[in-house]
């Protein structure tokens, strides 16, 4: 079994992304600017977030958090999108979800200058994305098509299986590890929580990608021998011995699926370091106009 190790190869990406900034800067350019919105205090997205301008300040970019309580109105949110889609000086604009009930998070993305959506999650980037134009890819299914590429990892012909259908993971990778590129090529089979006996999909996976949020849900039964596991899934659960009082699990049960995998993500140090770093490559190519001119 071969540990796909996500913060390694984050930490080579981000590498990679921060000398491109010094010779940009060395020949006299402006360094890339991100500006994220955050709104309320919740304990992961805040911690995201956080960890997104710590990334930021690594590589040499700018950075401008915005933070607004729970209680932001909707309104007033579109009006702040809407002046950083006028601010010449800001490259990429991302909005921390999941966004409060009472805030349309589908018009907050619309709103959005769909050039500076480095999030790749404004319906004209998911479009390209989906008829294989130039967009922005979404940074977690852009993670993951990075991790199987620096592993050199065959998907070509593979019975892929995607658990979970999110617009944010789930979906964009089902479609990415379809299309013909490499990492792609793959036959894909998407399972959501109406999937009528789980197992048998689960177990006919070559490439078994889950994204659903729930802790330790994939069991050593549930995986193919030899399988390539990617675990996605990110929760905190209460956890009295540990110092913070919770601990991060994947859905993915680690420990009992592990041996049977020819390769599988930890969590944490998996996927989750690739999100930040993906977002990073394309706030870069929205700098350099390299997606929308
Ligand atoms: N606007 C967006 N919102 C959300 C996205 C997104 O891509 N854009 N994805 C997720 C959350 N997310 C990034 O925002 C994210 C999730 C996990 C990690 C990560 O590094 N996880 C670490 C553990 C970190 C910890 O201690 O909690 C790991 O897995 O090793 C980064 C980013 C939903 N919202």
């Amino acid at each position: 079994m071969i540990l796909l190790d996500g913060k390694k190869t984050s930490e080579a990406i981000q590498s990679e992304i921060a000398a491109e900034v010094a010779q940009i800067k060395a020949e006299g350019g402006k360094a890339p600017h991100l500006a994220a919105i955050l709104v309320g205090n919740d304990g992961g997205s805040m911690t995201y977030v956080n960890n997104k301008v710590l990334a930021c300040e690594r590589v040499g970019f700018e950075s401008t958090l915005i933070h607004y309580d729970t209680e932001v109105t909707e309104e007033e949110l579109l009006a702040k999108i809407k002046e950083i889609n006028q601010d010449d000086t800001v490259d990429g604009l991302i909005v921390q979800l999941p966004l409060p009930k009472h805030i349309n998070a589908n018009r907050v993305l619309e709103v959005m200058d769909y050039k500076k959506d480095v999030d790749g999650f404004h319906p004209v980037n998911v479009g390209h994305m989906v008829v294989g134009l130039p967009s922005y890819l979404p940074a977690t299914p852009y993670g993951i098509m990075e991790l199987l590429d620096r592993y050199k990892i065959e998907t070509k012909g593979k019975h892929c299986v995607v658990v979970g259908r999110s617009n944010i993971v789930g979906l964009p990778v089902s479609i990415l590890m379809s299309k013909c590129t490499f990492p792609g090529d793959a036959t894909v089979t998407i399972c959501h929580r109406h999937t009528v006996d789980l197992a048998s999909h689960t177990r006919q996976a070559d490439i078994l990608i889950v994204a659903v949020g729930q802790p330790l849900m994939i069991k050593a039964d549930m995986v193919k021998e030899g399988a390539v596991v990617i675990d996605v899934g990110t929760t905190r659960v209460p956890d009295a011995t540990r110092e913070r009082g919770w601990r991060l699990r994947g859905d993915v049960d680690f420990d009992n699926v592990a041996s049977k995998c020819s390769y599988i993500t930890p969590v944490p140090g998996g996927v989750g370091p690739l999100t930040i770093s993906m977002l990073l490559k394309n706030t870069l190519r929205a700098a350099k106009k390299e997606v929308h001119a």
